[in-house]
C-alpha cells in the first residue's frame, strides 16, 4: 500500500495484508506492556499534580507525543488519527499532499476516545503482569500505552479503508443498503466470518511464537509472555467488532461525498 498511489489503497488485498503485518505491531505492543503491572495510577485523573492539566498521567503524556509526532506530519498521513485532534499542532515542514481515498468525513469519524476507555478498562488487566504498580516504572508504562493505543487506533480505523474498498467493488448492493438505512444489511455484506477465524487462529500461533525465547522451543515447558489466548479474545471482542463499527458508520455516510 502506497498512500500516494489511491490504486494500491483502494485494492482490499492490500489493505488486508497490511492488517495482517498490523498483528505483529499489536502482538508485541502487547509484550511489551507485559513486562508492567497493572499501574492504575496513571489512569486515574488528577492523580499526580500536573501543572496546567486536568486528566490523567496516560493523557497528558500521550497528547505530548501527538504534539510532538504532529510537528513530523505524523497525522497528515490518512492512516493516521490523533486521541487530542483539537489539541495537536501544524507542521514545519512542508504539507504533505496524499491523494483523497477516503470520503471527506473521514478525519471526523474518531472513536479514539472508546479506544482509549477499553483499552484501560478491557485489555490491561489481560496483558499487564498483574495488579498493582512499582512507583519507578510510571512512565516506561505509559510510553507502552502509547504504543498499544496508537497501533489500535490505527488497525480499528483501518476499517475506513475497507469500507472505502468494499464500497468500490460492489457499489450498487451498498448503495440500496445505505439509502435503506440497513445497518443488519450492511453488517451482513462486510462480514467475512471465514476471514476472522484465520486471523483467530493465526493471532494464538503468533503469541505463541513471538512471546516466546525461541532457543526455549524444544523445553519442556516454554512460557509466552502474554496469554496467546488473551491476544485472540481481544481481538474477538473488541477489536474487530470496533473495526466492523468504523465499516459501517463510514458507509452509512458514504453517499454524503458522491466523488
Ligand atoms: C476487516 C474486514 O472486515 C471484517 C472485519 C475483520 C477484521 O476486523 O479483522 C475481518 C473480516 C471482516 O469480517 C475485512 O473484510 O478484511
Amino acid at each position: 500500500m502506497d498512500f500516494m498511489k489511491p490504486e494500491t489503497v483502494l485494492e482490499l488485498t492490500n489493505v488486508r495484508d497490511a492488517l495482517v503485518r498490523m498483528e505483529d505491531t499489536i502482538v508485541f505492543a502487547f509484550i511489551e506492556r507485559s513486562q508492567f503491572f497493572s499501574t492504575p495510577s496513571v489512569y486515574t485523573k488528577n492523580n499526580f499534580d500536573i501543572p496546567d492539566f486536568d486528566g490523567t498521567f496516560l493523557d497528558w503524556s500521550l497528547l505530548q507525543i501527538e504534539r510532538t509526532q504532529s510537528q513530523i506530519r505524523r497525522y497528515e498521513s490518512p492512516d493516521e488519527l490523533p486521541f487530542f485532534p483539537e489539541q495537536i499542532l501544524s507542521s514545519f515542514l512542508p504539507p504533505l499532499e496524499y491523494p483523497p481515498v477516503l470520503a471527506s468525513y473521514s478525519d471526523s469519524l474518531n472513536i479514539n476516545d472508546e479506544i482509549k476507555d477499553l483499552y484501560v478498562l478491557n485489555i490491561i488487566p489481560l496483558i499487564s503482569a498483574g495488579e498493582g504498580e512499582q512507583p519507578e516504572n510510571l512512565g516506561s508504562t505509559v510510553f507502552c500505552d502509547v504504543d498499544c493505543l496508537q497501533t489500535l487506533s490505527r488497525r480499528i480505523h483501518f476499517g475506513k479503508f475497507v469500507a472505502e474498498a468494499k464500497f468500490r467493488s460492489e457499489t450498487e448492493r451498498f448503495t440500496k443498503l445505505i439509502i435503506d438505512r440497513d445497518v443488519a444489511g450492511i453488517e451482513d455484506a462486510i462480514t467475512n466470518s471465514a476471514l476472522e477465524q484465520t486471523i483467530l487462529q493465526r493471532l494464538v500461533k503468533k503469541g505463541n511464537a513471538y512471546g516466546t525465547d525461541p532457543t526455549l522451543k524444544y523445553s519442556q515447558n516454554p512460557q509466552s509472555k502474554v496469554s496467546p489466548e488473551f491476544i485472540a479474545k481481544i481481538y474477538k471482542d473488541w477489536i474487530i467488532p470496533l473495526t466492523m463499527r468504523v465499516e459501517v458508520e463510514y458507509l452509512l455516510r458514504r453517499l454524503e461525498d458522491e466523488k
